[in-house]
């Protein structure tokens, strides 16, 4: 295969996985491929009890599965198989029984395993609905690692809660249950992400001259998926042989647009250009990262959850993603877009260190960007230092 034949298959599949996640994001039906293997997969957030009739005839007397991260799993009371736990991080696979299933749908079950922020139904009649999911015990059964990693991976890329409802059918089968723009294969989605982060293309500029930064300039780059785009605040002329001041600033729309007090990034966000401005010169690179990359919507359901007791970082967890879900390959490659190599860096989170470092970007000092609490971020700014490590 030439060099242009793969690039046209590696963008026609990638055309594929962005269908995919958008028909995933409207509570449509896609099938992910594993060889002889598949699996058809609906968004458990998404689900519709059309879908899962839909669903059930596809899967016949296998059944249909819910896929959850073993930490949501656990919170639920469900212990994980380990035949499930295979291949990295855990996914845990519940059989819904045709009964069980078809009250699970009228009794919204499947929204409240997926989203433990659901108010739809009164919590103690589906607490026992919940217990009454069987795991799946049978390794012969088991679904792949590449089908069970690759379905709640999907689920996340697409910022939807990681869980899925899918039916196991037979590759060969698959074409008689979802068109071809919906059928993707497992090993797609990790091209795909290897893209978002390193096929940044510039799309616009303008001086944009900020309070107390005049001489600014702001450049927009666009990943491969033609979402949304990153943005880099150029303060300034940084001069690419010095280490260059940075602040590396992830969306944060409540707190950047509309001044919540929830958390500290409105000041930061003002704070690291005020703090730039008066160096001379640097660059603030608004990453659109919303939430620690979780998503604007999922992270007002962790706030739900953290209004009920929970820490910042629990609560990523109780919704079933990790601790923070931010990569920096993004940030390194508009820094080498823009031709710099070494960075002094604005922050107090030793992972955005490690993170650029291991992207090839060297930091030859972090420079501290702490600001005062108040009596709605303590606990959040708290638990920052101590379970994140953040160094205030
Ligand atoms: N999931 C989740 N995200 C949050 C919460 N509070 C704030 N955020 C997000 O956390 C991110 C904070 O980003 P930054 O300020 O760039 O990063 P940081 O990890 O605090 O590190 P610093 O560089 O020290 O500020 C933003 O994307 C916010 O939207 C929360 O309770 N849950
Ligand atoms: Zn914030």
């Amino acid at each position: 295969m030439t060099n242009a034949d793969l690039t046209a298959r590696t963008a026609t599949s990638q055309a594929t996985v962005e269908r995919c996640l958008a028909e995933l994001r409207r509570g449509g039906a896609i099938a992910l491929m594993d060889g002889d293997d598949a699996i058809l997969a609906v968004a458990a957030e998404n689900l519709e009890e059309s879908v899962f009739a839909w669903l059930n005839s596809a899967a016949g007397t296998d059944g249909v599965r819910l896929l959850l991260t073993a930490e949501r799993a656990g919170r639920l009371g469900l212990k994980t198989n380990p035949a499930d736990t295979a291949g990295g991080e855990a996914v845990c696979i519940c059989h819904l029984t045709a009964d069980l299933a078809a009250e699970a749908v009228k009794g919204a079950l499947i929204h409240h395993v997926a989203d433990p922020t659901s108010t739809s139904q009164p919590a103690g009649a589906l607490d026992t609905a919940v217990l009454d999911l069987a795991l799946d015990e049978d390794p012969d059964r088991s679904l792949s690692s590449n089908l069970r990693h690759g379905a709640i991976d999907l689920a996340k890329t697409a910022r939807l809660l990681p869980a899925m409802v899918v039916a196991r059918v037979p590759a060969a089968a698959v074409a008689y249950w979802v068109a071809s723009p919906f059928t993707m294969d497992h090993a797609d989605l990790a091209t795909h992400r290897r893209m978002l982060a390193s096929q940044l293309r510039r799309v616009g500029s303008a001086r944009v001259p900020l309070e107390g930064a005049e001489q600014t300039e702001i450049i927009a780059f666009r990943p491969s998926d033609g979402g949304k785009e990153h943005l880099a605040i150029v303060i300034g002329r940084p001069d690419p042989d010095q280490p260059v001041l940075i602040r590396l600033h992830s969306e944060c729309f409540t707190g950047d647009l509309l001044g919540s007090l929830r958390c500290d990034c409105g000041d930061q966000l003002r704070g690291a250009i005020e703090q730039i401005a008066k160096s001379g010169s640097g660059i603030l690179l608004y990453l659109a990262q919303e939430g620690r990359g979780i998503g604007l919507i999922n992270k007002l359901r962790a706030y739900r959850l953290q209004d009920a007791g929970a820490d910042t970082l629990d609560a990523n967890l109780q919704l079933g993603f990790g601790a923070d879900e931010r990569v920096y390959q993004p940030a390194a490659e508009m820094l080498r877009q823009l031709g710099i190599v070494a960075v002094r860096l604005l922050t107090n989170n030793p992972d955005k260190v490690k993170g650029l470092e291991h992207c090839g970007i060297r930091v030859t000092e972090r420079v501290a960007h702490a600001f005062p609490s108040n009596d709605h971020n303590a606990r959040y700014l708290s638990t920052k230092a101590t379970r994140f490590g953040h160094m205030f």
